[in-house]
């Protein structure tokens, strides 16, 4: 379990390299998937991403992990407190050192932290969305914030305006595609977690489109995995799948250097999505998940799609 602050007291705390150490830990220890994404960055980038990783983390956790009970509204205002004091470069815990590094290094925005935060209340009074639009809003504060943050960090194709024949014009912004990519890694984790969500008394799937497939709650509750579950969670795969499929558009308007990791993470996270088929839709009972093997097959490809893509 992840630390929340004992006391923002007045301890000495770590060096900035013993700070991103503890980082490349947490993020080593809690996402597989993210931390291969980033060994394949710059050393500078990758600690970046780390010392984000661990912050949203530890936001996530204050929702969902273990002692997720005793949060309340008053807790994420005192997080948002700490965001602050972070912004005006004053760590108050030992990972925050390196954040406090990377948000000076790359000038960061507060905005997409404040967005998460939000998202996070969200979880706090809500246990269902009606509509596919609000399902949207709440992925984009919890995972489209993440886009944005880590595209600051990975930065936007450079050569652009050194060619001839674009000077005077701004490169383009791949900042949209990378909030649909959060969204796309959302959404495959909200099928993921069907089971398990309901076992907490939550539905992210819209409920619009549970009635659109004549799909109950109860249904739902149950485990039921019959020809309208199936639909059901055919039409969410399509949909995920669109949005990667738009997210892919903007990679090659990153750093050169950040795309190969890009494709990656993007490959595999989306290749849930086929787990989820290969387990017949019972995401109720078994966890999709990319063996490590599966995972390794893929790097080369995502080599190959951000050479020539
Ligand atoms: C390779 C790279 C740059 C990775 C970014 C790593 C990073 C900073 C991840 C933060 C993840 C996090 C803890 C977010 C808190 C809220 C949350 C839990 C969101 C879900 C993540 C997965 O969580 P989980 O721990 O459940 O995952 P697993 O158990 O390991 O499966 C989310 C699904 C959201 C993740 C969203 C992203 C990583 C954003 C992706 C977008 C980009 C990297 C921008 C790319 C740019 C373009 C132009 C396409
Ligand atoms: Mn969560």
């Amino acid at each position: 379990m992840l630390q929340l602050p004992e006391s923002p007291c007045m301890r000495k705390l770590v060096s900035v390299e013993d700070a991103y150490e503890i980082c490349r830990q947490i993020t080593a220890k809690y996402s597989k998937t993210f931390y291969l994404g980033t060994l394949l960055m710059s050393q500078q980038k990758r600690r970046a991403i780390w010392a984000i990783y661990v912050w949203c983390r530890r936001t996530d956790e204050l929702v969902d992990g273990p002692a997720a009970a005793l949060t309340t509204p008053e807790t994420l205002a005192i997080w948002e407190k700490q965001l602050e004091s972070l912004f005006a470069g004053q760590p108050l815990e030992d990972p925050d050192v390196a954040l406090v590094d990377t948000i000076q290094r790359f000038r960061l925005d507060i905005q997409p932290f404040r967005d998460m935060i939000a998202g996070q209340l969200m979880d706090l009074y809500r246990s269902r969305y009606q509509t596919f639009e609000e399902l949207n809003l709440y992925c984009y504060r919890v995972a489209g914030t993440v886009g944005l943050m880590s595209t600051a960090v990975m930065g936007v194709n450079g050569g652009y305006n050194t060619a001839a024949w674009n000077q005077g014009q701004k490169p383009p912004d791949p900042t949209p595609e990378a909030v649909t990519l959060g969204i796309a890694n959302q959404l495959t984790n909200i099928l993921r977690d069907v089971g398990e969500d309901a076992r907490r008394g939550r539905i992210y799937l819209p409920l619009e489109d549970l009635a659109k497939f004549n799909y109950t709650e109860q249904d739902l509750f149950k485990g039921v995995i019959d020809d309208r579950w199936r639909e059901l969670i055919r039409f969410q795969i399509r949909r995920t799948q669109e949005f990667y499929h738009q997210a892919e558009k903007g990679i090659s308007h990153l750093a050169p250097d950040a795309r190969w990791p890009v494709w990656a993470s993007l490959m595999l996270y989306s290749q849930i999505l086929q787990e989820i088929e290969r387990n017949d839709y019972d995401v109720f009972q078994k966890r999709a998940y990319v063996p490590s093997l599966k995972k390794m097959r893929y790097l080369p490809v995502a080599w190959l799609r951000s050479q020539a893509l």
